[in-house]
């Protein structure tokens, strides 16, 4: 039999109001006890919450009757006062009355199990709860509603016509099937390919939204990235020094620019060292300059091009620093923004450059975007079996099924429809407790 749960859906510590969350089979049995017996479904009451001889409190509560509540079993909400003695009592009483504390994300599991939502809704509940900009809050609430997981449905239906009309034609064999293939699966193979395709080129956006930009800051040591990271940090984060190689670690800061999230990386100047541990901090710099979508590079005035040029791609930012100094005239070749840290000068010109460049790759059209490498990699596996398949209908469309069967195997992966095992853990462990 099912246990009962509870945990505190708002933030732990003191506030107006507290809420309590219950699922399971002996909701009802619990508000009776505690002294709200006579709930009409869905409506908010007041009632005196007492157990064992000892007044709770006046609180707020309300009965979701199973399936029709957020988990699809019988649940309900205390709203309590907010008061960190409030909650404990009412905490202690449900225990006594043999309900246990939810693990993260349980109550969203269970509704998973129930049928109230799948996979990807589920990951995308958490989504939101995580969101900190608009555009993390507007994608979750894309992958919320079902509008992702039915892009998926639809690829799946595809690929399961198309098996059906390679099956029906292996099981009349004849030197007819390869012509016949070319015209039913075929076309149906090609615009789910085209679909598939176009998903996962936006599956990179889609991912760094929800997951931050990352622009990283290289050059030459003392050409002034660390204090180009603190003015846009707007905080002292990294150490400054006139000693060239004062950075060393890669220094991560997250921050909102133009509504996206954004992950600027401070680095050690790119030079030849001998001392070890500065030849690790270059290491990792340059590491760091691959992965990201975007790097700064960072130049004062009689910086040779150094290292950092061949780390430098089309559409990344020279930024001539020190401009208070020397004002180097800007190669005509390559975009370029002068700033200087110490008169601010160009700094609101660099936050502008950057956030047209965030809305230049995140926006889009293409929505609902792919959101995690879960889903990228699944969506990459139905891409390969779909292109196989539609080999394979030329040349050997015996086996084109066995490549498609993979393929819609991939694609229920992903909204959790077979194969959820194994990752029902991982999904749901990031969650808050009581969601
Ligand atoms: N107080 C409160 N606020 C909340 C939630 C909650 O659980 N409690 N939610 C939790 O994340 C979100 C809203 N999501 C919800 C989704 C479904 C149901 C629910 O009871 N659905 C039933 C009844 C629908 C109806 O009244 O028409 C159903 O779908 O059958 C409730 C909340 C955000 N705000
Ligand atoms: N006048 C002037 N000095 C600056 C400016 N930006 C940085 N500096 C100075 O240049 C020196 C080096 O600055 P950092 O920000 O530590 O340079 P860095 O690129 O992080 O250096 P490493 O960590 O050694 O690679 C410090 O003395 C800073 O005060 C600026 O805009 N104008
Ligand atoms: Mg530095």
């Amino acid at each position: 039999m099912t246990d009962t749960i509870f945990a505190l859906a708002t933030p732990p510590g003191r506030g107006a109001i507290a809420i309590l969350r219950v699922s399971g089979p002996g909701v009802d049995a619990a508000l009776a006890a505690l002294g709200a017996p006579d709930l009409s479904p869905r409506h908010a009451a007041l009632r005196t919450l007492s157990h064992a001889g000892r007044r709770v409190d006046e609180a707020l509560v309300l009965r979701f009757p199973g399936p029709n509540s957020y988990t699809g079993e019988d649940s309900a909400e205390l709203h309590l006062h907010g008061g960190r003695a409030v909650v404990e009592a009412a905490s202690e009483a449900l225990i006594a009355l043999g309900l246990r504390p939810a693990d993260p994300g349980e109550f969203t599991r269970r509704a998973f199990e129930n049928g109230r939502m799948d996979l990807a809704q589920a990951e995308a509940v958490a989504d939101l709860i995580d969101a900190e900009t608009a555009a993390q809050a507007t994608q979750a609430l894309g992958q919320l509603d079902g509008r992702l997981s039915e892009t998926y449905a639809g690829f799946r239906r595809d690929l399961l016509r198309a098996l059906a009309l390679v099956e029906a034609e292996i099981d009349f064999p004849d030197e007819e099937v390869p012509d016949n293939l070319a015209r039913t699966a075929g076309p149906v193979l090609d615009g789910l390919i085209a679909d598939l395709r176009g998903a996962l080129a936006g599956a990179r956006r889609g991912e760094r939204v929800r997951e931050g930009y990352r622009i990283v800051l290289i050059g030459e040591t003392n050409a002034g990235k660390s204090s180009l990271f603190n003015a846009l940090v707007a905080r002292e984060a990294a150490i400054v020094t006139p000693i060239a190689g004062t950075t060393r670690d890669v220094l991560d800061a997250d921050l909102v620019i133009g509504g996206y999230a954004v992950t600027l990386s401070d680095t050690a100047g790119l030079r030849d060292s001998d001392d070890p541990v500065e030849a690790e901090g270059v290491r990792r710099a340059r590491a760091r300059a691959e992965q990201a979508e975007l790097r700064l590079w960072v130049r004062a005035p009689g910086d040779p091009e150094g290292v950092a040029a061949a780390y430098v791609r089309p559409g990344d930012l020279l930024v001539l620093t020190k401009a208070d100094l020397d004002r180097a005239a800007p190669p005509p070749d390559r975009e370029a923004i002068a700033v200087s840290t110490t008169t601010g000068e160009g700094l609101p010109a660099l936050h502008d450059w950057i956030a047209a460049r965030l809305a230049r790759d995140l926006s889009g059209a293409d929505f609902p975007a792919v959101t995690r490498e879960r889903h990228r990699r699944r969506l990459e596996e139905a891409l390969a079996g779909a292109e196989a398949g539609r080999r394979a209908l030329d040349v050997a469309p015996e086996m084109a099924g066995d490549d498609l069967r993979r393929a819609a195997d991939a694609l229920a992966r992903v909204t959790g429809s077979i194969g959820v095992e194994d990752i029902l853990g991982e999904v749901f462990a990031s969650f808050c407790i009581g969601k």
